[in-house]
């Protein structure tokens, strides 16, 4: 390419983002007009709901849909993702609480479903993230709620009988884990590995038989080990991207975790009934009394009326010794016709039922 042909395509480049440009903050005007619409349409006494998941997963997937491409679907999502975070910034800026410190995935999970212009508060537990969201501290919480490869995050689940709080949203991300160490360690006198249980469990495999004699210690999440060894000589971390960025760490062996597809679901959880997107799933939590069948009679109604359960987790109640809850997750929002039959159906036959809300399907 000639530097004449290279100046000229410079050229369309400068002129296509000054369309760009005008059009971004053409969008960014009109949602602070929204923002305003949604400010004088109130009932009294009624806060006004900036954050509307449903309508961001509407907008996301009509993204994908028209997107012709070069440029890959999920990547003009994410693009489009930036812009309606900065537009509902200028409309409310939206705080949201993730398990902290700085650089977890739980970090990451907020970002990647938010987008950057969001306040993000670390927290020091699940629990205490439960508690800043009902207490109103914070717009909204993040939470892990299972991992493909180790399971159930129990202290989520159990969190949820403990506060009364809606679940908005779901956001899915792979995570890699590498092992990563600081300027001054010894990389072949490494004598203690530092992660997130979780973590150590993930990469268990690739630990026996890389590191088989090394001290694996658990601490309470991945980013506090990458901060550990960044001031230690013989100890390595197991963490992700965000975490080695943050804390200036190197990394020594890339994706070290057992299985490819590891990836870990969270949940959005906030104060408020998300109307229905086109595309939902339901929580809901159902005790029943502790008898034969109990399970079986339980998910006849979800199968008479076709309602697909994505997943069922099993608990104990804490309300009773040997008593157990279920939690369970279903395609459908609880006001399409099938899903509400099914639910008021199950009410009749259990001890109870907390639907936990319903949200739309991830779409990133
Ligand atoms: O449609 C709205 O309710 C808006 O506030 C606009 C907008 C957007 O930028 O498209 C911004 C924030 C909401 O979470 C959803 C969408």
């Amino acid at each position: 390419m000639s530097e004449q042909e290279l100046q000229a395509l410079r050229v369309r480049i400068d002129s296509l983002d000054e369309k760009i440009l005008e059009l971004i903050n053409e969008r960014a005007s009109c949602a602070q007009e929204v923002g305003r619409v949604k400010e004088a349409n109130l009932a009294e006494g009624e806060l006004p709901v900036f954050y509307r998941p449903e309508r961001e997963a509407q907008v996301l997937k009509r993204i994908m849909e028209l997107n012709k491409g070069p440029l890959d679907s999920e990547v003009t999502a994410r693009l489009f993702r930036e812009i309606m975070s900065a537009c509902l910034a200028l409309e409310k800026p939206l705080t949201v609480a993730y398990l902290g410190p700085e650089g977890t995935f739980s970090h990451a999970a907020a970002l990647k479903h938010f987008g950057q212009s969001v306040i993000a508060k670390p927290m020091a537990a699940i629990d205490e993230i439960f508690r800043e969201v009902v207490a109103g501290a914070v717009s909204y919480g993040v939470v892990p709620v299972e991992n493909s490869t180790e399971g159930a995050i129990n202290h989520t689940l159990d969190s949820f009988l403990e506060h009364d709080i809606s679940i908005t949203g779901e956001v899915e991300l792979r995570i890699h884990h590498h092992l990563l160490v600081g300027e001054n360690t010894k990389t072949d006198h490494i004598t203690r590995i530092y992660s997130h249980a979780q973590s150590l469990a993930q990469c268990r495999k690739w630990l026996d038989a890389h590191y088989p004699n090394v001290e694996r210690v658990a601490v309470s999440s991945n980013a506090e080990a990458a901060k550990r060894v960044k001031s230690e000589w013989s100890s390595a971390a197991i963490a992700g991207d965000m975490a080695a960025k943050l804390y200036g760490l190197t990394v020594l062996a890339e994706k070290i975790e057992d299985r490819p597809d590891n990836s870990t679901r969270f949940l959005i959880i906030g104060n408020d009934a998300v109307p229905p997107s086109g595309e939902d799933k339901t929580s809901v939590i159902v005790s029943v009394s502790n008898k034969p069948g109990a399970l079986h009679e339980l998910l006849i109604p979800f199968h008479d009326n076709g309602v697909d359960l994505t997943r069922i987790e099993t608990r104990p109640s804490r309300s009773g010794k040997w008593t157990y809850v279920f939690f369970i997750d279903l395609v459908g929002h609880q006001k399409s016709p099938l899903v509400k039959d099914a639910l008021e159906k199950i009410t009749a036959k259990s001890v109870g039922v907390k639907v936990l809300g319903s949200y739309p399907k991830a779409v990133l």
